[in-house]
């Protein structure tokens, strides 16, 4: 399968697993980091194979070659010199030691032929190294003639051959295409070696090149990971964060619901320094009922959204104010005692009292019912219940005397340790 292929399976893959599109591009990214490795593995070993054929050639034949072109050169000289020295000297000793030399250098000669023939050579080597191999049979049948005729001492006649056969003619011209040959090897040689340094530089380029793409290319995902991960993190922190906040908010008017009350005020009670005063108000609407008997659940939804803004904008910000369930509301007075909460909860019932609802062509008013109870830090955990539990009596104690007023906790019962009485 081929690299595009299996990346277009692993995209439809990861499509399946709903993994989203910047998790594809990863994995796509990582696709071509592999491909990527598997060409610089293939393509430094192809390099790898290669600059060693060279480097075997350069060793086998190559230069070999140079050197038995030069051996064939080297006997080619000396048996002529040895000639000339049998010449040159009467002592038939010494005579026959130069002729036994000059038969050991024709051996050498042609083993050196023999060895460079061997060889893997290109055509126009080879052509040059027959003609060479004609010339120099020829040049050696002449100059046996030429030792037969020293050794039996017949110097005159070995003289004439020397002259009437152009051995020194013929010597040179052999010696000459030898060193043409010997020449056209180490060329060869050079070339070849010179070929092999130019593929393992372009060996190392590739690899470095590919190398560096590799690394950029990890780094790059690297980073791309890292932000993944970030940025799934930080939506799961903003979602749970959300979600939190959500379920401490009454849907309807955006106040705190009970959840959301109870967390406020514990944290109000643990910042606030013992015995600071904080008062509660619990606040039930009057005859709310009619309103969604007569209007609709519609007109007492808007109503109860309208009368929770109405609330926040009698209390300052730093007071909580909570929708409790159905038309009961609840606020903490931070920092306020009982006189002053009774004065703010009278405020609020008259706010309410002077508040109309317009709905359908019709008018609502309604009235409040209020009860009060204040509790002072570092008082024991349970005087906050015990507060509530008055705070409601107290609000119950209002509906009973005929709703619109604000009770205090003292005017229902004795109030629990931590709870101070409000007088309405
Ligand atoms: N529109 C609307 N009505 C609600 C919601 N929650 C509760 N209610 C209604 O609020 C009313 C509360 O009942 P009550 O407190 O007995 O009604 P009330 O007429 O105020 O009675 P009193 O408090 O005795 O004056 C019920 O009719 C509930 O159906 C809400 O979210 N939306």
């Amino acid at each position: 399968m081929t690299a595009p292929a299996v990346a277009r399976r692993l995209g439809r893959l990861s499509a399946l697993l709903m993994v989203p599109r910047t998790a594809r591009w990863v994995v796509a990214g990582f696709i071509v980091l592999l491909v990527l490795q598997a060409l610089l593995v293939q393509q430094g070993l192809q390099r790898l194979r290669d600059i060693g054929t060279m480097f075997d050639h350069v060793a086998r034949t190559a230069l070999p070659a140079q050197q038995h072109a030069h051996e064939m050169q080297r006997a080619a000289q000396a048996r002529i010199m040895l000639l000339l020295r049998m010449l040159a000297q009467p002592d038939p000793f010494e005579r026959e030691a130069d002729a036994q030399a000059f038969v050991q250098e024709g051996l050498a000669f042609g083993r050196a032929r023999d060895a460079l023939l061997a060889l893997a050579l290109d055509d126009a080597t080879q052509i040059q190294l027959r003609h060479i191999q004609q010339q120099a049979v020829a040049l050696s049948q002449r100059q046996r003639a030429m030792s037969e005729a020293l050794l039996q001492g017949r110097d005159d006649e070995a003289r004439a051959l020397l002259e009437q056969q152009r051995l020194f003619d013929v010597q040179r011209e052999l010696v000459l295409e030898l060193q043409a040959l010997a020449q056209r090897m180490q060329q060869q040689a050079q070339a070849d070696q010179q070929r092999a340094l130019e593929a393992q530089r372009s060996a190392e380029r590739i690899v470095l090149m590919l190398g560096a793409s590799l690394f950029a290319l990890g780094v790059a995902i690297g980073v791309a990971v890292t932000r993944l991960v970030a940025r799934a993190e930080r939506l799961l922190l903003l979602d749970k964060e959300r979600a939190e906040a959500a379920a401490c908010r009454d849907p309807l008017t955006g106040l705190y619901n009970r959840r959301g009350f109870e967390q406020a005020r514990e944290l109000l009670l643990r910042a606030s320094p013992n015995g600071t005063p904080h008062s509660l108000l619990l606040i039930d609407l009057d005859h709310f009922k009619p309103v969604n008997d007569t209007a609709g659940h519609d007109a007492g939804d808007a109503l109860l959204r309208r009368l929770a803004q109405l609330l926040r904008d009698q209390v300052r910000p730093q007071d909580i104010v909570a929708r409790l369930g159905g038309d009961e509301f609840a606020v903490v007075l931070v920092g306020l005692d009982a006189a002053q909460a009774t004065q703010v909860g009278q405020r609020i019932r008259d706010a309410v009292a002077d508040f109309s609802f317009e709905w359908g062509g019709r008018t609502f008013r309604l009235g409040t019912s209020i009860g009060v109870a204040t509790v002072l830090t570092g008082a024991a955990e349970a005087a906050w219940s015990h507060a509530m539990k008055a705070a409601d009596e107290a609000c119950y104690e209002a509906k009973r005397r005929g709703r619109g007023q604000v009770v205090g906790a003292a005017d229902v019962a004795t109030p629990a340790t931590g709870v101070q009485a409000s007088v309405a």
